[in-house]
């Protein structure tokens, strides 16, 4: 394992590596979006070179699929699939009913509709993304880009009647524009702090004309795998009741590195 690599990553490596044990050949494969999901597509491409394993991936985005092509996995679009037997992805934020905050890295609607078409949804994830109560992380908040400031204001008009605890909304930039998604729309973040009902946020804000989605994911996730940077593994499965402890040896996975460098 390079060196250089930090704490955080090796967390996240870990999550990623433990998460590709569960899939099987010929399934057809949900790839999310995100660091953490990048080294699952890494973990992915090794399993399907050496195993000589048919996936067929569906990807979140087009920095996902950019990178799944590039390793050699088989890339088809969801209209193709139809329906798959696993999603893995990454988060922001995950609480004890396995919901999530996602789009933290503005992939959030393919993500939700991949994860959707999914027999079942791992996350993968390091500690420090557990909370008691989701809303630390901004929430983002798909728009158009077509009057965005009403819906924005809207937006912002109905948290007034929501249990949350902050109501500040910024418009997501890159480079002093508007950050645009791979659908062309806009991203609102929510600046929350804790979200009382979250299924009902979620419902109420995708009632606003002018949303497209939100980052809340309600009762999509079914496994959440959380990573050390010692390489020890978590697997937490809601619908069993079990967790189960793990460890990857960083040592055995030298081939993924070696071919970072
Ligand atoms: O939702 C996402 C992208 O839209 C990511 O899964 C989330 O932001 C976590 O990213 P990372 O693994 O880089 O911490």
């Amino acid at each position: 394992m390079p060196a250089e690599l930090s704490p955080i990553d090796k967390a996240k490596f870990a999550a990623a590596r433990r998460a590709v044990d569960f899939i099987q050949d010929g399934m057809k494969v949900g790839l999310g979006t995100g660091s953490t999901a990048a080294w699952m597509v890494r973990c992915l491409a090794e399993r399907v070179r050496e195993e000589r394993l048919k996936i067929a991936g569906v990807p979140t985005s087009t920095r996902t699929a950019e990178l799944a092509r590039e390793l050699g996995i088989e890339v088809v679009t969801l209209d193709e699939a139809k329906w798959l037997d696993v999603t893995i992805d990454g988060a922001d934020e995950f609480d004890p009913e396995l919901n999530l905050i996602k789009g933290g890295g503005g992939a959030l609607l393919q993500e939700k509709i991949v994860a959707t078409a999914s027999d079942q949804m791992i996350v993968i994830t390091d500690a420090a993304k557990e909370v008691a109560h989701l809303g630390a992380f901004p929430l983002p908040v798909e728009v158009v880009p077509f009057g965005w400031q009403t819906t924005r204001a809207l937006i912002e008009e109905m948290l007034v009647s929501m249990d949350v605890m902050g109501r500040e909304t910024t418009l997501r930039q890159n480079g002093g524009k508007p950050f645009v998604t791979d659908e062309g729309n806009y991203i609102v973040d929510c600046h929350l702090k804790r979200i009382g009902n979250p299924r009902q946020l979620s419902l109420v804000l995708n009632q606003i004309p002018g949303v497209v989605e939100n980052g809340l994911f309600i009762d999509l996730c079914d496994i959440v795998i959380i990573g050390g940077a010692e390489g020890e593994v978590e697997v937490r499965d809601i619908n069993e009741g079990t967790v189960t402890q793990g460890r990857v040896d960083f040592a055995e996975e030298s081939n993924i590195f070696s071919d970072l460098d």
